[in-house]
């Protein structure tokens, strides 16, 4: 059951074709039905628009002891935009879970799934192999590929999915030949394969068009013996990043921190990035170290895997999300703001034991029902870290002179 992988030699940005060498065809199943599944619908158009900042807490996780939840009945959909069907767009999923796929598979027909286990490692068995993937791990899963989850416990992460693009490492531009994301730190499955006979029934899930539909068959679908192309899951370790940051004065855009990107067709514009805030030193000299305070063209999806994040060190929490529209205002709360506004500017490090993320998108999203109701973790009183905010401005301040 372990995972065996092998280096991805270059993350191909045009991932086109692979080969399966398999022992039976998978077009061997019964027809597909809809399946019910309340929380994953992606019906954001159907909620009213909501300009405001919103947080999340950490979302529930089902006890075992309660009821047993694998990975796809563990699926909600909390925000995104654009459809599956014209092939442009964005889904943001949780997934809370405690119990293994048995028996069952998952095969998305919409887009790429870049998964973020936040509790919790998952044992992903794909037709190209098996991946162990944990937290500050992350994995993508493309369009189209069986998969199974095995889980060890009780299990919670984040899914950003694009429709009708794939992942790629981001231009270095002036950085260079290396930095940032390092290709050789991607790893894809070696194959695996079980000629194994289901008479009980085997069940494909598949998700087409943001509905669920399931299929029978009697064996299972891991039975490719040998595999090649470009076309392949893969995982990343989020401790390789090779960060570059401000070492002057300033601010950087996060985008600096890009890990993964789908681009869209306008240059310099992603339908999403996979942004995340690691452990680093920060030294610039003249600035307010922490995020500014700001307003901007992209939508802001935010999630904790583990620590404090540097804006939000408490309210923010593992497990948690937070939601920053486009043109919707925010930055660090009120006590990050104090805290940095009167700090000694000597090296110091910064997110220590923490990793926060971003999907940030220029897509306009919009928040499921289940996001907003069902799931009931809103944040109702998040605006209220902003509220003591207080003026420090001195007319008289000269540079040098406190
Ligand atoms: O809003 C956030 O916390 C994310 C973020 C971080 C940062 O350092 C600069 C801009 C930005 O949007
Ligand atoms: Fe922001």
């Amino acid at each position: 059951t372990s995972s065996h992988l092998k280096t991805l030699a270059v993350l191909d940005p045009y991932p086109r074709d692979s080969w399966l060498y398999r022992i039976l065809p998978s077009v061997k199943h019964k027809p597909f039905t809809s399946v019910p599944c309340g929380d994953l619908t992606e019906n954001w158009n159907e909620v009213e628009p909501d300009p405001n900042q919103l947080r999340w807490l950490p979302f529930t996780i089902p006890k075992t002891t309660e009821k047993k939840v694998d990975f796809v009945a563990g699926l909600h959909t909390l925000c995104g935009a654009g459809d599956a069907k014209s092939r442009n767009g964005i889904g943001v999923h949780v997934y809370t879970c405690n119990t293994s796929m048995v028996d069952r598979c998952f095969n998305n027909s919409d887009g790429d799934f870049l998964i973020v286990p936040q509790q919790g490692e998952i044992l992903i068995t794909t037709e190209f192999g098996k991946m162990m993937v944990e937290p500050n791990e992350i994995c993508v899963i493309q369009q189209g590929m069986r998969f199974s989850v095995d889980v060890f416990g009780e299990t919670r992460g984040y899914i950003l999915e694009v429709y009708g693009a794939h992942f790629e490492l981001p231009d270095l531009g002036p950085i260079g030949a290396n930095g940032l994301a390092n290709p050789r730190d991607f790893l894809c499955p070696v194959a695996w394969y079980e000629d194994r006979k289901v008479p009980t029934g085997y069940t494909v899930i598949n998700k087409y068009q943001g509905k669920l539909f399931a299929c029978q068959q009697d064996f299972s679908p891991f039975n490719v013996v040998a595999w090649h192309g470009n076309y392949t899951p893969y995982k990343y370790n989020l401790k390789n990043f090779m960060v570059i940051n401000c070492v002057a004065f300033d601010h950087a855009d996060p985008s600096i921190f890009t890990v993964l990107t789908a681009k869209s067709t306008r240059p310099g514009v992603a339908i999403a990035d996979f942004v995340i805030f690691p452990p680093r030193w920060g030294v610039a000299d003249h600035t307010f170290r922490p995020p500014y305070y700001h307003r901007n063209c992209m939508s802001e999806f935010m999630g904790l895997i583990k620590g404090h994040y540097e804006a939000k060190e408490e309210g923010f929490q593992p497990g948690g999300a937070s939601l920053h529209s486009i043109m919707t205002p925010h930055g660090p709360d009120v006590d990050c703001f104090e805290k940095n506004s009167t700090a000694e500017l000597k090296p110091q490090r910064v997110a220590e034991g923490t990793m926060a993320f971003m999907f940030e998108s220029s897509f306009s999203m919009a928040v499921t029902k289940w996001g907003l109701h069902t799931c009931q973790k809103l944040d109702k009183n998040y605006y209220q870290c902003w509220e003591p905010l207080r003026s420090h401005f001195n007319p008289n301040w000269k540079p040098g002179k406190q």
